[in-house]
């Protein structure tokens, strides 16, 4: 019994395969992908352009049905976008017209949460993000890094069981980008979410996870799912306390050969 409501914890993907067209224009996109994700886990994602992340990422989103295979979270089928799920985008994506606040309180407004709970959890994320004197200004007032930020807490606001994140740092300058990972790294430890982040970034997705997995085209699939060595049990070391372990540069050569190598691995 022990067993079985654990097997039912966090997010699984079973079989999954995804085909784009139909007839003799039909593209198997992904391949059997089976995975489980647990929470409090910060997945990295890597893969040659074209290997299918985004349409797995569209999958567990539940914006995209598979052509095989189910996803399930906690025990229950999964086939359409829900609360449970958060998604934060390469762009922020924030509504224009609502402050920065009444943004991270949109989610919540649409569960219907009380006004009190909202108030307390919006003050919350603000103070998180480090975004409080900020609270009553317009996104174009922002600049880019606090934007990530604010669509980063409007997502984890609506209290996800997983926030996928599609390379959400990659229109951000270095300087900024590092912070953002820094506060990525903090809000994944607070709040204990399980995190699917996609990347083409090797030294972002060494620096930031808990699980690496790498996939390979045609037709998508994983072909490594790792533990990530360098994080365990030393997340809030400095980045270049990590980036200085013996390790590193060990696995980064070998994460960019399987990223770049796809013929001579397949
Ligand atoms: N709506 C669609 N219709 C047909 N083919 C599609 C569609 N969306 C994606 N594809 C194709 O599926 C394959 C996987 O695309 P996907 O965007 O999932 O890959 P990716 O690994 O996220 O790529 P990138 O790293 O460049 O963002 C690509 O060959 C792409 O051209």
């Amino acid at each position: 019994m022990i067993y079985e409501e654990k097997r039912e914890q966090g997010i699984l993907l079973d079989g999954i395969g995804l085909a784009y067209g139909k007839g003799a224009a039909e593209r198997h996109v992904l391949r059997d992908i089976s995975l489980q994700l647990a929470p409090g886990e910060f997945v990295a994602v890597l893969g040659p352009s074209g290997c299918g992340k985004t349409s797995l990422l569209n999958i567990l989103a539940g914006y995209l049905r598979p052509t095989r295979g189910t996803v399930s979270i906690n025990g229950k089928r999964h086939t359409r976008p829900d609360p449970e799920v958060g998604v934060v985008f390469q762009q922020a994506n924030l509504f224009p017209w609502l402050s920065l606040a009444r943004n991270i309180e949109f989610g919540m407004r649409m569960q219907n949460l009380p006004k009190a709970r909202r108030k307390e959890r919006v003050s919350y994320f603000l103070e998180l993000m480090g975004l409080e004197a900020s609270a009553k200004l317009l996104p174009h007032q922002l600049s880019g890094g606090m934007k990530q930020r604010a669509a980063i807490a409007r997502t984890l606001a609506a209290e996800p069981e997983i926030v996928l994140l599609d390379e959400p740092f990659s229109a951000l300058d270095a300087l900024t980008r590092e912070n953002m990972q820094l506060h990525l790294r903090e809000i994944w430890r607070k709040t204990g979410k399980c995190m699917f982040f996609i990347t083409h970034d090797v030294d972002e997705a060494l620096l930031l996870s808990s699980r690496l997995i790498v996939m390979h085209p045609e037709p998508g699939r994983v072909v490594e799912d790792f533990a990530n060595p360098l994080t365990a049990g030393a997340e809030d070391q400095s980045f270049a306390r990590i980036r200085s372990n013996a390790e590193y540069s060990t696995l980064r050569e070998h994460l960019l050969t399987r990223m770049d190598g796809v013929n001579t691995f397949v």
